[in-house]
Parts: structure tokens; sequence; C-alpha cells
């Protein structure tokens, strides 16, 4: 008979990836359950039947550990957003360089990883340039539910910057058929991207300065309802045209620390040739390209591309290649001195890894939002003639289980 919906009694035993927290049941099997720390008997109902390892819902905290501190904010537990609000923010870091480090030795296989410690987001609260929400069946602006697909309306949140916090709750949407997200980005404008999975074009008033945006579900150029289809964000000095539909860091202040640590590990020379694989907008290519002969980016979104020609316009060494990596990188005839990868949670595609390592570039810089799979791609660099110097995490995600991670990567005996 299953377990499922029965109540159990558990001493939780550490943080794991995800944001839940491991521990057993009589049985043996692993239980995972958001919102738990180590050390806390806590009283769990089961949701989620598996053969090895069960998911449960945290119905009371028994014990608690002794970091454990109260929640800002008053949806945190219902709304799936936040993972580590009952946490201090400098236990959240040290949790966090935790996690890194044991997804590195459980996956990667490797022995005392060179895990530094994490770079803190200057803010840990009020962070995000960017926010995405879900609509409820009344069009009201919402999260997802922590471990479930329905929507939670929400009337605060702690996480976006403070000029993004006065606008959302201003927008009013009555229920559109198809309406599936609504992403409010603040560069110096702010940029309003209604995503549909389907249904007609909605009708849409403005009386606020904002651009405005339609993204059906065929991709493709999105339909402008007010303004533009872009908004800028300043990095370091530079100005960054970014396109509703191009990725951008949601940290702009931790963006800056990414760039200075990624510029300050890239050895370069007038030269020489570097890659920025994953490049999007030309974050890393537009700090690059003035120290470098010539600069190859490989992008596969065609807005990403777009922006990118136009952020790294002045530069007369850059080449951009439009198309997934896995499908450029091994057509690609150059042998760069270095190069930077900075791809989505699924990590580098294997024929896109063994033509990095094929072009055997003097160093790697792998930029990296997901530690698993950081793990994986990094043994087989290890596997394939490379030393791993440094793992350096940044937290561009505070209150979040979310981690960004910067690996330095240098050929083994060059
Ligand atoms: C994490 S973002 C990094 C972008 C950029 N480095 C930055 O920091 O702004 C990953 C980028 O990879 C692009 N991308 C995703 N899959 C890709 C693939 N298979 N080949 C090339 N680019 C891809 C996405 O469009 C996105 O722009």
């Amino acid at each position: 008979m299953g377990i499922e919906n029965a109540v159990f009694e558990v001493r939780l035993e550490r943080l794991v990836y995800g944001g839940e927290a491991l521990g057993r049941l009589p049985d043996g099997r692993a239980l995972f359950a958001a919102f738990g720390l180590p050390g806390e008997l806590v009283r769990v109902r089961v949701v989620e039947e598996h053969p090895r390892h069960v998911r449960a819902e945290l119905l009371e905290v028994l014990e608690p550990a002794p970091e454990r501190i109260a929640a800002r904010c008053r949806h945190y537990g219902v709304c799936g957003g936040c993972h580590y609000q009952h946490l201090s923010y400098e236990d959240q870091l040290r949790a966090k360089q935790a996690i890194l480090k044991d997804q590195l030795e459980r996956i990667g296989h490797f022995t005392d990883p060179p895990v530094q410690p994490m770079v803190p987001s200057p803010s840990p609260w009020n962070y995000r340039n960017t926010m995405q929400f879900h609509l409820d069946p009344q069009g009201k602006l919402g999260f997802q539910r922590a471990n479930s697909h329905t929507v939670v309306a929400i009337e605060e949140c702690h996480l976006p910057e403070e000029e993004l916090n006065a606008i959302w709750p201003l927008l009013e949407m009555e229920p559109v058929p198809g309406l599936e997200r609504v992403t409010v980005r603040q560069g110096d404008e702010t940029l309003l991207a209604l995503e549909s999975s389907g249904g007609a074009l909605p009708t849409f008033q403005v009386d606020m300065p904002l651009s405005a945006v339609w993204m059906g579900p065929e991709g493709g150029d999105p339909i402008v309802l007010a303004g533009d289809d872009f908004t800028r964000f300043e990095v370091l000095g530079r100005a960054f045209t970014v396109s509703a539909g191009a990725f951008f860091q949601v940290n702009t202040a931790q963006a800056e620390a990414l760039v200075k640590h990624v510029a300050e590990r890239a050895a370069l020379g007038a030269d020489d040739t570097v890659l920025d694989v994953y490049c999007g907008v030309g974050l890393f290519s537009a700090f690059l390209a003035p120290r470098v002969g010539k600069l190859i980016g490989v992008e596969m979104s065609p807005q990403a591309c777009a922006d990118f020609a136009l952020n790294l316009d002045e530069f007369e060494n850059v080449e951009l290649y439009e198309g997934a990596a896995e499908d450029v990188l091994p057509k690609l005839k150059v042998r760069p001195r270095g190069i930077v990868v900075d791809p989505p949670r699924a990590g580098l595609e294997r024929a896109a890894l063994d033509a990095i390592v094929g072009m055997g570039p003097e160093w790697i810089l792998h930029v990296s939002c997901d530690p698993a799979t950081l793990a994986r791609d990094l043994a087989r660099m290890v596997k394939s003639g490379y030393t791993l110097r440094e793992v350096t995490p940044f937290d561009l995600f505070p209150q979040t289980y979310h981690l960004e991670a910067v690996a330095w990567l240098t050929k083994t005996g060059a």
C-alpha cells in the first residue's frame, strides 16, 4: 500500500539543491521537504511517493533549528518563488556554497573541489530588474505555488527593485484566454511582455509610460502594443539594448561582479582570438572585445543576436554566429586562446563540449546557473585535459535556492 498522505515525524539532515531539506523515512527512503532546516524535527505529510524517495509537505516544525528566523514576506511558504527566507543572509550564503561543493563531489566526483566563498549580492532584497508573473483565474498577477502549477495571487514581493515594485501593483489585467505569463522588465524604461499560448491579441490600454509587447506561442518577432520592443540596462558604464525575447541577467549589480570576475580571469592579448559561447546580448563580449584581435560570439536566439549586433556595433573585430552551439562549434576552424561559455541550465551539449576542448584553448571560463550540469561538464573537461583551478559562486538570487558559479579551468601542463 502506498504512503501518500501519510504523516511522519522526521529529523532533517541537510539542505540539498532545489530548496529542500533531506531526511529519512523509517524504511530508509530519502525524504525531501521544502522549508525545513538541518537538525530540525518536523512533522510532514507525504505528497509524492517514488521507489527510492518521497517528497513531503512540511506541516509543523516540532524542534526548530537555532538558525531559523521569521520570514519577511506574507506569502512565504505558499508562493514557490522563495526558498530560504527562514535563514539569515549569511546562512543562505554558507548553505549555497556547501550545496555547490556537494554537487561537485557527488556528480563530478571531485575530491575537495576548489570552491571559493560565495560572492554576496550587494542587496539581499529588492535586487531583481525583471519579474515573471502568472495570472490567476481572475486575472490577478501571481506566482506559482510551491510544488504546484496553480497560481497564488500576490500582494507583496520583496525581490523586485523598488522601481519595479512601484509599477507591477498598478497593472490591471482582465482574464485573457491564452495569456500565460506577464514579464515586467525595468531597464531605462519599463517593458511589459505578455506571453500567450494562443488566442486573439488582447486589447491593451496604457496610461503610464511603458512599452508593451505580445509574444505568441510560435516564437517570432513580438508584436508591439505600446512604445518599443526593448529596454536598456547599464552594466559597468555600458548600455545594453535588450529585446523582450532576449535573456539578460536579472540582478544588475551582480552582473557587474560576474563581468569583472570573468574579465580578470581571462588572460588575453591584442593578437588573441576569444570565443563567447551562449553570448546573449553581448554582456561578456562587450568587455572582452577591446582587448583582443578577434572575438567570436555564438548565440541561438535571433532576438539576442540582433541586440548583440547593436550592442557591439562599434567593434570591427567581432564576429557573431547565430545558431546552436552544438551545431556551430564543431564547424569552427579557429584556435582561440580562451573560451567563455554561459549555457542555459541544461549545460553543454556533448558536441559543444567536445568541440570546445578540441580547440585546445589555454583557458575555459564556464559560467553556470545549475551546479548539477556544471559538475557534469567540469568532470568531462578535466577528463579531456583541463585542470579545475577554482569555482566561484555568485549569489544572483538571494532568498532562493538558485546559484550561479564561474569555473576557471586551464589546460593541464600548459
Ligand atoms: C544564461 S544565458 C547567458 C547570456 C549571456 N552570456 C549573458 O550573461 O547575458 C544563455 C544564452 O544561451 C542561449 N542559448 C540557449 N541554448 C543555446 C544553444 N544551444 N546554442 C547557443 N545559444 C544558446 C540563450 O538564448 C541565452 O541567450
